[in-house]
């Protein structure tokens, strides 16, 4: 028997309009409600057509799923599907996100989105600070959770860089709604561009920052990490938005010529080509940060910018331009960029060493974003001291970047400890062999605890500790074991993981006392 409304291929929303009462929207079988529609998604781990018969049983109303699962998989009897609707979709995912839109309407007016490999959560809180000191309500949102410029330190940490789209389209309504935030500044990862967990939203301005060796486990080879990273301005901004790029990327450098044959309006930013609209003409270190000059559509502009790494020179562009494209006038931004906040483990410098030698802190986990980190500490290293990295890679991740960041460390600084970062459902003296395999000098330092004190304690007054890698994280992604000490498999028959408490800032200021 074929369900009442199987048979025909569902549009979009407009299903709804016909007399069918929904009270909510989920993709986990778990969760469902009475009158809810069940979003059957496959994942990377389960397939969600799988649990149709768990949704009908928990009340769900509506299932929908993508075009060309025959109902038959859905392993519904014939009662429900007589009771339920099937709702065929294109792609069942960015239905789901919509879905959720529509359940959990009422977006901040201004919504900015930052895409990239490295740079995101820097460039929003950024942008979030530009905004706040202008008056505005604002929020930032990603790796480091939900973020306003006065609760830098204290807010949620949500575990994904980009929110799933339920919990997205909750936490900015309430944002809205109740807690009268007007300006949201947001990560968008590659996995969610993909996943369509952003196809409930339209940007007023996207942000791109750059594009290196990242995440290929997931996307497979570069030019798919890109067409993921372009989703968010081909599909996710609005017609009138603004792009804003960084075109010393070559990707970007693409993608911001794409964009204006489209006569779509684009900012652009370069650390080298005097045709961008906001170019970094001058940058000058100082103890304390950096004092940049900028020219911004043809005028040159100093800003004292309060932090250490050029690479944050490159962040504050993209948060100046996304602030202008918002209605900020470019003198309101120059002169409040001078009061941005640090944002929370990157080159944080924690702790100075007994020795004397200062331990900086930062996010770089990506072949370019350390060699970034140590080129931008070297010149402060002084000739007769040494730069120490400790750093390791995270298990269940893109295995190419191992070698990579284990040859830039060996390069670009004086000793390399290598240490475990959240080892998954990996071995960690393998991971660590890995990074050593590409870079001899390296030295492997065993857990952080091994490594953080090796560093600690052979620097010497002129040397700078760098730990790259964990930035704020406090906590190690390890299996879950059982008394006996054996990994617990889940349901899919995967190492079941949890995080446990390591704060690395805590232990490097216990060493440094
Ligand atoms: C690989 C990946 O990205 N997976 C994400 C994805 O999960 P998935 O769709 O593959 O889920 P699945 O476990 O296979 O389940 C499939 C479906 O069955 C459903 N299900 C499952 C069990 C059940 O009993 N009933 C049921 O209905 C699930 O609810 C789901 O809808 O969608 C989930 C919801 O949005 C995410 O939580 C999950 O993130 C995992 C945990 C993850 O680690 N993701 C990382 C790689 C990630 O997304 N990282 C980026 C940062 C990247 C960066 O650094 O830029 C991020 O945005 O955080
Ligand atoms: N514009 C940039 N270019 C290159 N490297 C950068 C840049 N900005 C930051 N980095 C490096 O990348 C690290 C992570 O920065 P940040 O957290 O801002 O990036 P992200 O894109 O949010 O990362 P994630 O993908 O984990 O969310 C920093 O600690 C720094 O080492
Ligand atoms: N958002 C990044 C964080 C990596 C941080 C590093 N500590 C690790 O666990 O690999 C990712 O999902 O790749
Ligand atoms: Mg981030």
């Amino acid at each position: 028997m074929r369900s009442r409304f199987g048979a025909e291929p569902v549009g979009d929303l407009s299903q709804f309009n016909e007399g069918l009462y929904l009270f909510g929207v989920t993709d986990d079988s778990r969760d469902v409600r009475f009158g809810y529609v069940f979003c059957a998604v496959r994942g990377e781990k389960q397939d969600g057509t799988k649990f149709c018969r768990q949704a009908a049983a928990k009340g769900a109303q509506a299932i929908a799923v993508q075009s060309g699962v025959p109902v038959s998989a859905l392993g519904l009897n014939d009662y429900e599907l007589t009771k339920i609707a099937i709702l065929r979709v294109p792609d069942v995912r960015a239905f789901y996100a919509r879905l959720c839109a529509r359940f959990h309407p009422g977006l901040p007016d201004t919504m900015v989105g930052a895409t990239g490999t490295n740079g995101k959560t820097s460039t929003v809180s950024f942008l979030r600070d530009l905004w706040d000191l202008n008056g505005k309500s604002a929020v930032s949102l990603g790796t480091l959770g939900i973020q306003s410029r006065s609760h830098a330190r204290t807010n949620l940490e949500a575990g994904l860089t980009t929110f799933d789209a339920k919990t997205l389209h909750i936490m900015l309504s309430e944002l809205k709604t109740v807690h009268g935030i007007s300006n949201v500044a947001m990560e968008a990862s590659s996995h969610a561009l993909h996943q369509g967990r952003l196809a409930g939203l339209a940007f007023d301005a996207a942000i791109f920052t750059n594009l290196t060796l990242d995440h290929l486990d997931y996307h497979k080879d570069m030019d798919a990490y890109y067409v993921a990273k372009a989703m968010l301005f081909r599909e996710r901004l609005k017609p009138d938005g603004t792009a804003i790029i960084n075109v010393d990327d070559p990707r970007g450098a693409e993608l911001a010529a794409e964009l204006k044959a489209s006569r779509r309006r684009v900012i652009t930013y370069s650390r080298r080509s005097p045709a961008s609209d906001l170019q970094l003409v001058n940058r000058k270190s100082r103890p304390a940060g950096q004092d940049l000059e900028v020219s911004i559509f043809g005028r040159v502009c100093s800003i004292a910018l309060p932090l250490a790494g050029e690479f944050q020179a490159d962040n504050i562009m993209a948060a100046m331009g996304a602030a202008i494209a918002t209605g900020l006038t470019a003198d309101h931004v120059v002169e409040q960029a001078a009061k941005v906040s640090p944002v929370p483990g990157r080159l944080e410098l924690v702790a100075t060493t007994p020795a004397g030698a200062p331990v900086y802190v930062d996010y770089a986990h990506t072949p370019d974003a350390l060699e970034n980190v140590l080129s931008s500490l070297r010149p402060h290293v002084p000739h007769t001291g040494r730069l120490h990295v400790v750093f390791g890679c995270g298990g269940d991740r893109d295995t190419s970047k191992r070698p990579k960041m284990g040859d830039i460390a060996s390069r670009l600084a004086d000793r390399a400890w290598i240490t475990d970062d959240n080892p998954r459902s990996e071995e960690p003296t393998a991971i660590r062999k890995a990074i050593i395999a590409g870079g001899p000098a390296c030295v492997d330092a065993g857990d952080r605890q091994s490594a953080l004190r090796c560093a600690i304690e052979e620097a010497g007054g002129s040397d700078i500790v760098v730990v790259a890698g964990k930035g704020h994280e406090d906590y190690q992604i390890l299996p879950v074991r059982n008394e006996l000490g054996a990994p617990i498999l889940d349901e899919s028959g995967r190492f079941e993981l949890e995080k446990v408490l390591f704060s690395d800032q805590d232990l490097i200021r216990s060493l440094c006392r």
